[in-house]
């Protein structure tokens, strides 16, 4: 188990926004939250980031406690895409490279190089490498965020809707690269997404939270249309399409 969370509560002031939330992922593991606006996903994901400090509740990494984790320690360990990113005046291959500072004692060694250059092919942003961000459009920015991520080679990788700003093409190959990455270095990937059939093509486990609160948790089987009408108030259907389950709204 790469992550474990129990009971854990949160609240901006005095309004309550993640109550008694509880779940596991594993290593190898691409774990999907999903809920409606406001449900508390981002505000999950800072707190898993150690950004914010949960009221209650515990979270651990590979058996330890994040609040006894120094912030070097947390950024050897969690790779964190937040939902938004400015570009500035920095080029994509030095952006990468800050993914490898936690790592770096002195001086960026051939072995980091090495690794910005193969994150930067797999996600096909070599041509970019020499390019300022702010130079860049949204999608090809989010890329080289979430390569960024990749090079700093974390155990647990959280993701705000990192598809957001991605053409149809785009989604499917950031969301095929993290899940490889995720099987083969065997680390856990925590991803926030709104596009459920998305969600369904590559999670492997769904965590389903509404205002705060988990709905439902578990594999393809908790994408039911009761809950998803629990969730989201809508009324649908779930069907099959070459083996995979797409949910329809009706
Ligand atoms: N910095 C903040 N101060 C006070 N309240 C906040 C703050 N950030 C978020 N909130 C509130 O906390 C609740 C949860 O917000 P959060 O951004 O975690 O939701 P979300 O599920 O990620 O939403 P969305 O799907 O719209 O991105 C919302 O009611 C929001 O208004």
């Amino acid at each position: 188990m790469i992550l474990s969370v129990e009971g854990v509560e949160f609240s901006y002031n005095s309004h309550p926004v993640l109550k008694d939330v509880r779940f596991e992922v594993e290593r190898g593991e691409l774990f999907s939250i999903l809920g409606n606006n406001g449900a508390g996903k981002s505000t999950l994901l800072r707190c898993l980031n150690r950004i914010i400090r949960p009221r209650t509740g515990s979270i651990l990494i590979d058996g330890v406690k994040l609040s006894d984790l120094s912030r070097l320690e947390v950024a050897r360990r969690v790779g964190y895409v937040a939902q938004r990113h400015e570009g500035s005046r920095v080029t994509v291959f030095d952006a990468v490279l800050l993914g490898r500072r936690p790592h770096i004692r002195w001086d960026a060694t051939e072995k980091d190089m090495a690794i910005v250059r193969e994150v930067l092919a797999a996600l096909r942003l070599e041509e970019f490498s020499l390019r300022y961000l702010d130079e860049l459009s949204g999608g090809e920015l989010q890329k080289v965020i979430i390569a960024r991520a990749l090079a700093q080679e974390p155990r647990l990788l959280l993701l705000d809707e990192p598809t957001s700003n991605l053409d149809l093409k785009n989604q499917y190959e950031v969301l095929r690269i993290v899940k490889d990455v995720a099987r083969e270095r065997r680390i856990a990937v925590v991803v926030v997404m709104h596009d459920i059939n998305l969600a369904l093509r590559f999670a492997d486990r769904f965590l389903l939270l509404r205002n705060g609160e988990i709905y439902a948790c578990g594999g393809r089987e908790v994408i039911t249309p009761e809950n998803i009408a629990g969730v989201y108030g809508i009324p649908v259907r779930v069907e099959q399409l070459g083996g995979v389950p797409v949910v329809v709204p009706v």
